[in-house]
């Protein structure tokens, strides 16, 4: 791996109700890495990010970003999580002013904000909506917003929970082609997702995560979505290609349709 953006050390957390979310997890995310944490509902994946990110401290172990002990507020700009709820990034009168709010914390020049707002209405499809109330848009353009409002501070680091659910399909294949595009400008990039089936878009790279909340496996995409035994031991779903295969009796199964389709023609 590279130098790790993020290295997370024994790490537990429990919520002030008493829950244990996650314990004794030990997660490096190396630079320009795609990263999926699969895992069931209530697994910890959310909680996972929001410790990488940050934005909750741990009880137990350490967190080191860029390599240093440094503070998670020295490192907010770099950063950038988009938690579950689209609301927590939507919360001032028009679209245009959410997206703009990111970069108006890091004194940029207005002109570079302006540019970066429109570049990303284009690119969101939101240019039509940035003049209207946040609360008037369906829950997958909030969901848009809100991860426009993210990538408007121009992170280096990406911890994005489940950022295409409620996504249709046309806006899921931009959203994708933008992530794309953002890890060929080397932006490191982890996403949370229960569905095994979208993992192969997102990451070369998968940890997953049981209901209680520790690493039940951590290795290439391939290996572990292939794994069918382990996905269903935490009570995930198999990837549908993976399954169809896998019940056919064939080895070592195609894990997206393109494979599927190339590993048919050669019958
Ligand atoms: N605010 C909270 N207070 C108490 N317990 C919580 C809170 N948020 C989450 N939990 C609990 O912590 C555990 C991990 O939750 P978390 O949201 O991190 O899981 P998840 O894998 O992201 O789930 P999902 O796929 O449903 O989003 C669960 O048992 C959950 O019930």
């Amino acid at each position: 791996m590279t130098d790790p953006v993020v290295a997370a050390r024994d790490l537990s957390y429990a919520y002030p109700d008493g829950t244990a979310a996650v314990e004794n997890l030990d997660v490096a995310i190396g630079a320009g890495e795609r990263v999926a944490i699969l895992g069931p509902n209530g697994a910890g994946k959310s909680t996972l990010l929001l410790l990488l990110g940050g934005l909750l401290d741990p009880d137990e172990g350490t967190v080191r970003f860029f390599g240093e002990d440094q503070p998670a507020d020295d490192v907010r700009e770099r950063i950038g999580v988009l938690t579950q709820d689209p609301g927590e990034y939507l919360f001032n009168p028009t679209v245009r002013e959410d997206v703009e709010y990111g970069p108006s914390q890091f004194d940029l020049p207005k002109e570079t904000v302006d540019e970066r707002v429109s570049a990303l209405a284009d690119r969101f499809g939101l240019t039509h909506l940035l003049d209207r109330p946040p609360f008037r848009l369906s829950g997958g353009e909030q969901r848009r917003a809100a991860l426009a409002s993210v990538l408007s501070f121009d992170p280096e680091v990406l911890l994005l929970d489940e950022p295409l659910s409620n996504v249709d399909g046309a806006n899921r294949a931009e959203l994708l082609d933008l992530l794309d595009d953002l890890v060929d400008d080397g932006v490191t990039l982890v996403v949370s997702t229960p569905d095994a089936d979208l993992v192969p878009a997102v990451a070369d790279r998968v940890i997953l995560m049981d209901r209680e909340g520790a690493i039940a496996a951590d290795g290439q995409t391939r290996e572990v979505l292939t794994d069918v035994d382990a996905l269903r031991r935490v009570g995930l779903s198999v990837p549908t290609v993976v399954d169809l295969f896998d019940r056919l009796g064939v080895d070592d199964p195609p894990i997206t349709i393109a494979e599927a389709v190339d590993e048919l023609d050669d019958r």
